[in-house]
């Protein structure tokens, strides 16, 4: 299964994933002044950085925004990107966070998990209950995809809603509860389901409440770096096995602006990747 081969990849090389929320402000100059097309630029930008860390990460997470706002020479970019990491033989992660009426999300399940902007994992957001969640799981009776729903937040306003209580309790409890619920029917080999959750970095102690209610559950954790979270905060949460992978974007992708522009922005991701895996690793000794 998908998530097997994704904690495979965390125990051999360590949990980070890279986020690739690409801009045309983070490109080089060399590259931004260059003849090539939007889509190329783009692309040689990903692929550079993918080929600087690949052999250092668990995974990618690419993040549809950033293409969809260069229309579709940016999709095409984004196309070329999932399919260059799947190549290499990396998981994927497309942060879509989908969530629709039950006949929709059955075309963003087709959208997004077969053709063009296949992914291996994607994003997706519980609010419309069930009945919207459910038509991905068809791909995840094949054992070959899998999904991460949003639970707790990585960002400030996360608990306008997510803290409310429900039955006295946190919503995001409430949650938590139903995703690991859903999860018990697509249980891999390492023990953690196709089901995962989204959990931020930002909030720790809600994390370790989450963790602990949800065995079976894999985490992708946003809110590393540029939002805050550091390794001390993983510390009580990968305690008995690394739970998850914890995702960081502009920490890595940004790393030579203002620094070293031109050719060497892949070598300074190069260098972030195993700045923070350390960082990340040294609490788990
Ligand atoms: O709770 C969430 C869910 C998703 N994200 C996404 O993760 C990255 C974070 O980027 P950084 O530059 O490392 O802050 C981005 O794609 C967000 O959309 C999140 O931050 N929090």
């Amino acid at each position: 299964m998908i998530i097997d081969k994704l904690y495979e990849e965390v125990l051999g090389n360590g949990p980070v994933c890279v986020g690739l929320d690409t801009r045309f402000e983070y490109l080089p100059e060399y590259l931004i002044n260059s003849t090539k097309t939007l889509e190329e630029k783009i692309f040689e930008f990903n692929r550079k950085i993918i080929d600087a860390t690949y052999d250092l990460v668990a995974c990618y997470k690419v993040q549809i925004a950033c293409y969809e706002a260069f229309g579709i020479e940016g999709l095409k970019a984004y196309s070329r990107t999932l399919k260059y990491i799947r190549e290499k033989g990396k998981v994927v992660i497309a942060d879509i966070k989908r969530g629709d009426i039950l006949s929709t999300a059955e075309m963003y399940a087709k959208a997004h998990f077969e053709g063009d902007f296949e992914a291996d994992f994607i994003t997706v957001n519980p609010y419309m209950g069930l009945d919207a969640i459910s038509p991905y799981f068809k791909y995840l009776n094949t054992g070959e995809k899998g999904i991460f729903v949003l639970i707790r937040t990585s960002n400030k306003s996360s608990k306008d809603f997510q803290e409310l209580k429900v039955d006295n309790k946190p919503l995001y409890l409430k949650i938590a509860e139903n995703v690991q619920k859903w999860g018990e029917s697509f249980i891999g080999k390492s023990g953690f389901s196709l089901i995962g959750g989204v959990v931020g970095l930002t909030f720790p102690k809600e994390f370790l409440e989450i963790k602990n209610m949800c065995g079976n559950m894999f985490f992708l954790i946003p809110g590393y770096g540029a939002q805050g979270g550091t390794g001390e905060d993983l510390k009580e949460i990968f305690k008995e096995k690394m739970c998850g992978v914890v995702n960081s974007s502009r920490g890595i992708i940004k790393a030579h602006k203002g620094i070293d522009e031109g050719l060497k922005f892949n070598e300074l991701a190069r260098k972030q990747v195993i700045k923070m895996k350390e960082d990340i690793l040294r609490w788990q000794e």
